[in-house]
């Protein structure tokens, strides 16, 4: 995959917040800070508590692995950050200033959040080629859009996203005989095909092969730098190969934060693990 050269191109970022003009042309108004924070975010079903007092800052550019036990509130901050969940209290913020509580979830896509759920929804019956454009009109109703001629940019910004994903070959196959691990890369290629800041990715690995898992974490590692890619990921392995930076999660809080080797060795990560 020429992923690093095709990347630089792929990543022409919009007019869209949190970017600014300065005199280096488009910048984040985060000036390469932190790009997502939540603070001070609960949220409880029928009083039981998914996620307290959570508080976390992610980077532009960073390249984040949320871990933790089953049920320790992954999805649920996701699904937070998204505008799936509405929390009972807190604050998630984009950027510095965009609040992303009161936003819909397609105002959330819509400013660059972008989400792959862990069960690819390709459609089989479309050819590769065709699942990106229908990616890039957003709207998935509008069939009469996706048969409209792509200009010649968003047919140049189509070619670099498969290459990305390495599919350039099998560009007019059909999505249905793609291998989990193709579908997996094509569904993150239909993320790209809307230049997201923030890419939001739920177990990447999972029921993947060892080498799909290599050139997924090859993908992922391309990504960071010029997106903020977030996994949430059980596999230890797979962490470990692309985590910079890790988050552990317990009964909805963080317990602990740092490289892999920091929270491998957290006695109370230990604990939770092993008591689990
Ligand atoms: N809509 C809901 N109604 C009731 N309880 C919920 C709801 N969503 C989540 N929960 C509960 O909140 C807790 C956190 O769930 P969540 O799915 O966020 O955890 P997780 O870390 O993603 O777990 P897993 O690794 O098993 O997917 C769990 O105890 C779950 O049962």
């Amino acid at each position: 995959m020429k992923q690093l050269d095709t990347l630089r191109e792929i990543m022409r970022p919009d007019e869209v917040f949190p970017f600014v003009h300065s005199q280096k042309g488009l910048e984040p108004i985060t000036d390469r800070g932190v790009i997502l924070s939540l603070e001070g975010v609960n949220k409880s079903f029928d009083g039981f508590k998914a996620i307290n007092d959570l508080n976390m800052a992610i980077d532009a550019g960073e390249l984040r692995c949320i871990i933790g036990p089953n049920g320790a509130g992954k999805t649920t901050m996701m699904d937070i950050i998204t505008g799936k969940t509405v929390p009972d209290t807190g604050r998630v913020r984009f950027g510095q200033t965009m609040n992303l509580l009161g936003m819909s979830e397609p105002e959330i896509a819509q400013a660059g959040i972008g989400r792959k759920f862990q069960k690819p929804t390709v459609f089989e019956c479309l050819t590769v080629a065709e699942n990106l454009e229908l990616a890039m009109h957003g709207d998935k109703s509008v069939w009469a859009t996706f048969r409209a001629t792509l200009s010649g940019e968003q047919q140049d910004h189509l070619d670099k996203v498969l290459t990305t994903i390495g599919l350039q070959e099998g560009a007019k196959g059909q999505a249905g005989s793609l291998s989990h691990g193709q579908k997996q890369w094509l569904e993150i290629g239909m993320l790209l095909m809307q230049r997201p800041h923030v890419l939001l990715v739920d177990e990447p690995a999972a029921g993947m092969t060892h080498q799909e898992m290599d050139k997924t974490t090859e993908l992922l590692n391309a990504l960071a730098g010029d997106h903020t890619v977030v996994v949430v990921e059980h596999d230890m392995d797979f962490v470990r190969s692309i985590a910079r930076r890790v988050t552990v999660l317990h009964q909805g809080h963080v317990l602990a934060e740092g490289t892999m080797d920091d929270v491998q060795q957290d006695q109370r990560v230990i604990e939770v693990y092993l008591g689990e």
